[in-house]
């Protein structure tokens, strides 16, 4: 039996699971593909950096033409991040026919087309399961799970850094800038922990997802981002009052040939299965119009369970070697979309004023509603003994996002609107 030889790309928190699993796990893997799976040479950074894991000094190399020109190596495992000179790294294996296997989003979401159809050409595999909420299996889900279905939802948390934090700040009342030192120490952030707080992680992800699951051409400047570092422990405190939950989601929904893809801070009702995604882990909401509603759930980062999909798509490459039918994979070649205008995106939303506390503001307020055609869930105006004025928190009915917009405006023009403290999109 011809063992299989795998150049690993980067072995920090991914690159180290990876080879624990290919380790722990060679006599199953074994059993699945006929053949002993070799990791034969490892690029880093730094061949003197102490490591996790043990590992033969001479198989680390700090030239990654080492190992992408590497005459045995059948397979590429990319798992270093980055974008401009891993993209050149992997156009360049699969110019030499070596297949591919990546959990980098942030190529994905921007060069998947480019890469998918260069992968083509040379008859390669390219997969990327880890790209999107680490260890579920979502990517294969939609390409595969769902082919027979026209989805029209797709609603994730997509970004187990961001879940983490969130959720201890919930749970815990922790400081926001404590809980995401941890989970920069656990292996969950970025190299740039800014991508996963400010949303963009999960504007990648969802770049993905949207593309597979309505098979349109959704590119990342599509995705409206906004991230969790504007969010306070007040705001979280209000949403579980009113029996919410504050999680980063990213929404694509689909509405006939129409999309809209966003990502933003959303209270989520308590009683909907998303609101109780807590920490790491992350959940995908998959609504298909025959088969209706579906929902995956599971560790969305970290060392094991983002390794666990790497090492799955290794051994799908590796089968396909043996049917001789690599290169076969979705190529991403989608119709042309069509972007839902802020008049086609509609909501809840939850609104937080510090408004004059005198008589007649409560009605004012509810006429710029009104004027405005966004009819009211629930309004509650009460005094805040921490500031001079009075607060009011409205839940709106689902408004266009352009009308919800247009009172915002409309409350800059109105002396009694002390401050508009927050607005959440409202999902459950
Ligand atoms: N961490 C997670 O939970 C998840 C990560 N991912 C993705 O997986 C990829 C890897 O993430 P992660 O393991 O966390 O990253 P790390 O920062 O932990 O590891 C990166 C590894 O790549 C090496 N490396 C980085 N840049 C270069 C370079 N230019 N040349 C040579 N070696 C390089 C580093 O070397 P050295 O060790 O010497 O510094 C290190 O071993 C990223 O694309 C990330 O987005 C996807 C899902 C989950
Ligand atoms: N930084 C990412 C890692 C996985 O993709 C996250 O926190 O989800």
């Amino acid at each position: 039996m011809k063992p299989i030889k795998v150049g690993l790309l980067g072995l920090g928190t991914v690159g180290t699971g990876v080879v624990r699993i290919v380790e722990g796990h060679q006599t199953d893997l074994q059993s699945q593909v006929g053949s002993p799976i070799v990791i034969e040479k490892v690029l880093v950074q730094n061949k003197s950096k102490a490591r996790s894991i043990s590992i033969d000094p001479a198989k680390l190399t700090e030239d990654a033409w080492d190992v992408i020109h590497h005459p045995d190596i059948d397979v590429i495992v990319e798992v270093m991040g980055g974008i401009e000179t891993t993209r050149t790294y992997i156009l360049e294996a699969l110019a030499r026919g070596k297949h591919v296997v990546t959990a980098n989003k942030d190529l994905m979401a921007l060069h998947g087309p480019e890469i998918l159809a260069a992968a083509q050409e040379n008859r390669c595999d390219v997969l990327y399961e880890a790209s999107v909420a680490g260890g579920i299996p979502i990517i294969r889900t939609l390409i595969e799970g769902f082919s027979s279905d026209r989805i029209t939802k797709i609603m994730g948390i997509v970004n187990g850094t961001t879940n983490y934090i969130l959720t201890k700040m919930s749970q815990e009342g922790a400081a926001y800038a404590d809980v995401l030192k941890e989970a920069q120490d656990l292996g969950y952030a970025e190299a740039d922990p800014t991508s996963d707080v400010e949303g963009l992680d999960a504007a990648r992800k969802m770049t993905i997802l949207a593309t597979l699951g309505f098979r349109a051409n959704v590119a990342l400047e599509d995705v409206d981002v906004k991230g969790i570092s504007a969010i306070s422990r007040e705001d979280i405190l209000y949403a579980k009052r009113l029996g919410y939950e504050v999680k980063l989601l990213g929404i694509a929904e689909r509405q006939d040939d129409y999309i809209s893809v966003g990502v933003q801070p959303t209270m989520v009702k308590t009683s909907h299965p998303i609101a109780s995604v807590n920490g790491v882990y992350n959940a995908v909401y998959v609504y298909g119009e025959a088969v209706g509603e579906t929902m995956f759930y599971g560790p969305g980062a970290g060392e094991l369970p983002t390794a666990t999909s790497v090492v799955a798509d290794l051994v799908a490459v590796v089968k396909n070697l043996k049917l001789g039918v690599n290169g076969k994979q979705e190529l991403l070649a989608y119709k042309e979309k069509k972007l839902k205008t802020d008049e086609q995106i509609a909501s809840k939303y939850f609104i937080l004023l510090h408004v004059a506390d005198r008589a007649g503001v409560l009605a004012q307020i509810t006429q710029a509603f009104a004027e405005h055609e966004v009819s009211l869930e629930s309004v509650v105006q009460q005094p805040n003994p921490n500031i001079p004025e009075a607060e009011i928190i409205i839940i709106t009915h689902d408004a266009s996002k352009a009308a919800a917009n247009r009172v915002l405006n409309s409350f800059e023009r109105m002396d009694v609107v002390k401050t508009v403290k927050s607005v959440y999109r409202v999902e459950g």
